[in-house]
């Protein structure tokens, strides 16, 4: 099955209502004031975040989406009804970006957390809004505004805390089997992981972390070659990449030059993304002894310029992965989630009628006939009669 981690939708929020012209009609009562009621607002599309959900595969399916249009006023003031809300569940870690004008909405990162996408229309207005101690009848109404239509982006990051990175067949994901529950297939052949998994990591009673293990990643991957950069997205939220380097590659390469291929293509993807605390893992280190694994390891971390954060571990025995989880997790308890979160505070995104709906509404409050009183007004007709 492919792994549906990007999806398009449209979402269309509902009009406004219209307002309505009438007039006051009764026995006995000819003459009767406006009486025609403003428009409903139009629903608004929201997103909303679900820890329950972890695909995006139901809105390959269904692309588009629309809320309720508000309905028209009627006459006796009667307000129409305004439309109701469509709010779509999202799996937590989706991010929303407007294919037409590229703007991020947002990310939505907690369970509950609900984002704007599509704002409703904004009601028109009916006659009675108009009256005026100079205009007693009135034919004005204005119509409700369409409500607003977005070509959405939908994309899944996954929300790890540590991200796996390597040329295909380095071991991923057989260091994510050997650490967590998580039992994504290995074999020794290249591109055996498709689609990122997750693993949550246990180093000791009530802690824990989580693991992405992403398709390997080969020189050119940048520019397409192989899978492609298509997965590193997936890492932007990890707060410490392992690169694992496979101390004795079956392709008979050279680990140094492979562990250079990674590094580029890291910084050509994103130089964010590079900065990040990226530790050297190299495994498969039962292959070679001792004397031998020293000898690549110095050799590499020298010519990298790396003098910590190094380790040396066996990903299909088990040896040495426990304390690398244990110092993963003490890194990770020294920074704090909050401040990461912190820095990845979305811009606000301005909606279309934004703007519109203060203006109405700032208007419709500014007008001399709220001060009117409808009592009156309707006493006065009676009266000339
Ligand atoms: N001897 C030895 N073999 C290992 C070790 N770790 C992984 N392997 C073998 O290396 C091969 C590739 O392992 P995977 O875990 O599938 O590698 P990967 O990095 O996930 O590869 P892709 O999914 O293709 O990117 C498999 O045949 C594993 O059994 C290790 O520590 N020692
Ligand atoms: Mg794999």
């Amino acid at each position: 099955m492919k792994f549906v981690d990007e999806v398009e939708i449209r979402a269309e929020a509902g009009d406004g209502g219209s307002g309505v012209v009438s007039f006051r009609r009764e026995k006995y009562v000819p003459d009767g004031g406006p009486d025609g009621g403003d428009g409903g607002d139009g629903g608004s599309v929201y997103l909303e975040a679900d820890e329950n959900l972890n695909t995006l595969i139901d809105y390959q399916f269904e692309r588009f989406h629309r809320a309720q249009r508000g309905t028209n006023g009627q006459s006796r003031n009667c307000t129409g009804k305004k439309g109701e809300d469509l709010t779509l569940k999202v799996p937590v870690g989706t991010r929303v970006t407007d294919v037409d004008t590229q703007e991020g909405l947002g990310d939505l990162t907690k369970h509950g957390q609900k984002l704007l996408v599509a704002k409703g229309g904004f009601h028109g207005l009916g006659n009675t809004r108009f009256k005026s101690s100079t205009n007693r009848a009135p034919r004005q109404k204005t119509l409700g505004t369409p409500g607003e239509v977005r070509n959405l982006k939908l994309e899944l990051m996954l929300l790890a805390d540590v991200g796996l990175l390597g040329l295909p067949n380095a071991g991923k994901s057989t260091f994510i089997r050997s650490v967590s529950a998580a039992k994504p297939k290995v074999a020794d052949y290249p591109f055996t992981t498709l689609i990122p998994n997750l693993g949550v990591v246990r180093p000791a009673s009530g802690q824990s972390f989580v693991i992405a293990d992403i398709p390997g990643l080969i020189e050119g991957a940048s520019d397409g070659a192989g899978l492609g950069i298509r997965f590193l997205k997936h890492l932007e939220r990890c707060r410490v990449l392992l690169h694992i380097i496979d101390v004795l590659p079956v392709d008979g390469s050279d680990p140094l030059d492979n562990a250079f291929a990674i590094i580029n293509e890291l910084h050509q993807y994103s130089p964010k993304l590079a900065d990040k605390p990226r530790w050297l893992v190299f495994n498969k280190i039962d292959l070679l002894d001792e004397s031998e694994v020293d000898e690549v390891c110095n050799r590499i971390a020298n010519e990298l310029g790396v003098e910590h954060d190094i380790y040396k571990i066996s990903a299909a025995s088990g040896l040495n992965t426990q304390a690398l989880c244990q110092d993963i997790m003490q890194l990770l308890e020294s920074m704090p989630k909050e401040k990461f979160a912190q820095e990845q505070e979305q811009e606000e995104v301005e909606f279309k009628w934004d703007t519109y709906h203060r203006h109405a509404t700032k208007d419709s409050d500014d007008d001399d006939w709220d001060d009117w009183d409808d009592d009156d007004y309707d006493v006065e007709i009676i009266y000339e009669r």
